[in-house]
């Protein structure tokens, strides 16, 4: 399924971008004058192969959840059951998530990737548990490549039935306690970042525990014979640095289950030709192993928000993705993303909905 979803990824159509620009240039606006929104919707454009292309909208939110070995080594303060928790949480309604969903009038739903715990059944909870909780990834592999691939699979079918049920915009959405470390060692060996320089305070640490979540992601890469803050190093440059077998060899050792059904949910929706909108630190991290799978992928991405996580910033330099939002958010659960959804139907409603110079009679400025 993995083969066959990377087969049905399309790079975006040049000729639909350069269409999306001379229209935007005829609207009756000064040139450029939308700046981030103008780039933003011609790349959905050249992502739908269409000018203009269609409205993101209907959008759906999936948030991936699961469990980290390497909570074991003190690098949050949170005991773990808070994912867990957290997960009834979102089924009943209550978490930041559910409210900006409601707001954006977006439905959520539920992925179990590999929580620490049995759920009940629920109407908007998918059960794709992959295993109780990772490895600790800081003494071997926290996963194996077979888990990772099929949690990564568990995302391309979460994907696929979104957009079936009529999905036009897919938005990444995380939760899993000791996710932030998972997330800056996978940055670290995509990027060629040092550890210190991609790895944040997550849900707010002391400096003791800060240092020891350094140490913690370096050894990481240490055990698992991974690079990280060397950039000539397999991975550090991306795409066309890791071959797929070696990404998914980092993906299994330093990654979570909802960071591999994460990168499957983005080739998903990209082999769908369907936008994703990506969160923050956690979603970062997943594309940079799907982009390392197959760089076409991202054409098909858009950075819903900027983090206050330092890896996050890392990551969309290297992704060469614009923020649309930078509320110094530190949260994740596709809050961020859910928040810009509606800048990004704005940018492509311009393309629609705004009359030109020539229609609407206006005079343009004289050349
Ligand atoms: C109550 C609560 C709700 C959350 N919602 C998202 N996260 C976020 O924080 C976690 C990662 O931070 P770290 O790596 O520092 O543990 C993830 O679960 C992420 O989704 C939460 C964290 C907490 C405590
Ligand atoms: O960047 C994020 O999404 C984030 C930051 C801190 C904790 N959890 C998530």
């Amino acid at each position: 399924m993995l083969a066959d979803t990377l087969a049905a990824i399309r790079a975006a159509d040049p000729a639909a971008i350069a269409e999306a620009r001379a229209l935007q240039d005829r609207l009756t606006k000064p040139r450029g004058s939308l700046g981030v929104l103008e780039d933003v919707a011609a790349r959905l454009a050249g992502a739908a192969g269409a000018c203009p292309p269609p409205l993101p909208t209907p959008a759906a939110l999936a948030i991936f959840a699961a469990d980290h070995g390497v909570h074991a080594a003190g690098v949050t303060p949170w005991p773990q059951e808070v994912t867990v928790q957290m997960v009834a949480n979102f089924l009943a309604g209550g978490a930041v998530a559910n409210a900006f969903a409601a707001q954006a009038g977006v439905p959520v739903t539920v992925v179990d990737v590999g929580v620490a715990a049995d759920l009940p059944d629920a109407p908007a909870l998918v059960k794709r548990k992959i295993g109780y909780g990772t490895a600790d990834l800081s003494r071997g592999p926290a996963m194996t490549v077979d888990q990772a691939v099929r949690a990564m699979e568990a995302g391309i079918e979460v994907a696929r039935d979104l957009v079936a049920g009529g999905a036009r915009c897919l938005i990444t959405g995380d939760m899993g306690i000791a996710n932030t470390t998972a997330s800056a060692a996978l940055i670290s060996v995509f990027t060629g970042a040092d550890p210190a320089e991609v790895t944040g305070r997550g849900t707010g640490i002391d400096d003791e525990t800060y240092e020891r979540k350094v140490g913690i992601v370096r050894e990481a890469l240490r055990v698992n014979g991974l690079p990280g803050g060397t950039s000539g190093a397999p991975g550090a440059s991306g795409a066309s640095g890791a071959s797929a077998s070696e990404a998914l060899r980092a993906l299994a050792a330093v990654g979570g289950f909802e960071h591999a059904a994460l990168a499957g949910f983005i080739l998903g929706g990209a082999a769908a030709r369907v936008p994703v909108l990506l969160d923050g630190v956690i979603a970062g991290a997943a594309a940079l192993v799907a982009a390392a799978l197959d760089p076409s992928a991202l054409d098909h991405c858009v950075a819903g928000h900027r983090s206050a996580e330092p890896g996050h910033a890392a990551a969309l330099a290297h992704l060469g993705l614009h923020p649309l939002v930078d509320l110094e958010l530190r949260l994740g659960e596709g809050t961020g993303a859910l928040l810009a959804h509606p800048v990004l139907c704005a940018a492509v409603r311009v393309m629609h909905e705004v009359a030109t110079f020539d229609s609407a009679g206006v005079t343009e400025k004289p050349v």
